[in-house]
């Protein structure tokens, strides 16, 4: 057995996010598409025999059975009936509850990663079914490539889209989701569009239906859009609190985060179609044969 082994657990955007209906069990669905960006967290897995999963690190303001770490080890255990332990220790740099979706990427990061150090062999969708479990987000990290989603965000399609370098910019306060999907004022019935029809219209068309409402709750969040906005097309990532905005280049970027970390915190993240962590695993590299 490997003596230990660190793994990328990268971020998301959304590039356009609609809100086409509500289900009966009041989750809201959704068409978005997801990109993976290069700004990850970082775990590393230090196999034990006794059957224990312990997480070292603090994640403030998380109890370590709530972690969704842990709670991914677990649910995974329970599910492939191992009898191997783990100990697990994060690098948290990406925000919480930020919209860039670092819970359900660490908690994807731990099943596709003991599904390889406990050799298991299940495949990725059985992966992203037990993940969908933990969170909405979780099978757009478990398969690993920058998708259009459908439903609650498990219905997914993989796609290509640019490249670009984000600044991506934290106002400093905290949304709550919950609150956003009750908002009365919260557009929930846009026309459902076709794929194609998202992929055509490009980054112009796209927009966010949480950011009028989120808007309205947090001038803050209001307040950096419209700042962002001056230099690119500026939008929301998730119900937020993360904003984001394109550029061509690192440099232009570059440019404008320097700018911006005067005010806020900030960064700047590549674009990718592939997540890191199926990189490093050799995953697409496999599937290709090469
Ligand atoms: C909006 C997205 O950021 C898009 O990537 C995610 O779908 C949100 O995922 P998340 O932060 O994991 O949110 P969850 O913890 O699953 O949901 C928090 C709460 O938001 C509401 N919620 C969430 C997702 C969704 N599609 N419809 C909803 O109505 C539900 O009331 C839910 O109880
Ligand atoms: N390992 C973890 N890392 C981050 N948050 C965690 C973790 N485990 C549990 N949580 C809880 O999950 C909540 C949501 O975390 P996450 O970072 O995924 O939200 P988000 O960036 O808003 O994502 P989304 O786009 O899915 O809404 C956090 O506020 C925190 O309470």
């Amino acid at each position: 057995m490997i003596a230990s082994l660190t793994l990328p657990a990268p971020a998301k955007l959304n590039r356009m996010l609609h809100i086409v209906g509500r289900r009966e069990d009041g989750y809201h669905s959704l068409q978005t598409l997801f990109q993976i960006i290069d700004l990850c967290d970082h775990i590393t897995f230090t196999p034990r025999h006794d059957g224990e999963i312990h997480l070292t690190s603090e994640v403030s303001g998380v109890d370590h059975d709530d972690n969704l770490i842990v709670r991914a080890a677990r649910l995974l255990q329970q599910y492939s009936g191992s009898h191997l332990g783990i100990t697990l220790d994060v690098e948290k740099r990406l925000p919480m509850g930020g919209g860039l979706g670092g819970g359900s990427s660490n908690a994807a990061t731990v099943l596709v990663g003991l599904n390889h150090i406990w050799q298991l062999g299940l495949s990725l969708n059985a992966l992203a079914e037990l993940g969908l479990q933990l969170g909405a987000d979780v099978p757009v990290f478990v398969h690993g490539h920058t998708a259009w989603a459908e439903g609650v965000g498990e219905q997914l399609t993989p796609v290509t889209l640019d490249a670009p370098w984000f600044v991506i910019i934290h106002p400093g306060i905290s949304v709550s989701t919950p609150s956003v999907f009750q908002d009365p004022q919260l557009t929930r019935d846009s026309r459902p569009i076709t794929m194609a029809r998202a992929l055509q219209g490009g980054a112009p068309e796209w927009r966010n239906d949480c950011e009028a409402v989120v808007k309205k709750r947090y001038p803050p969040i209001a307040e950096a859009l419209d700042w962002l906005g001056q230099y690119a097309p500026s939008r929301l990532t998730g119900t937020g609190a993360c904003l984001f905005a394109a550029f061509q280049t690192q440099q232009a970027a570059q440019a404008i985060a320097h700018l911006s970390a005067k005010r806020w915190p900030t960064w700047v993240a590549h674009g990718l179609n592939t997540s890191p962590l199926h990189d490093d695993l050799g995953y697409f590299t496999k599937a290709l044969g090469r």
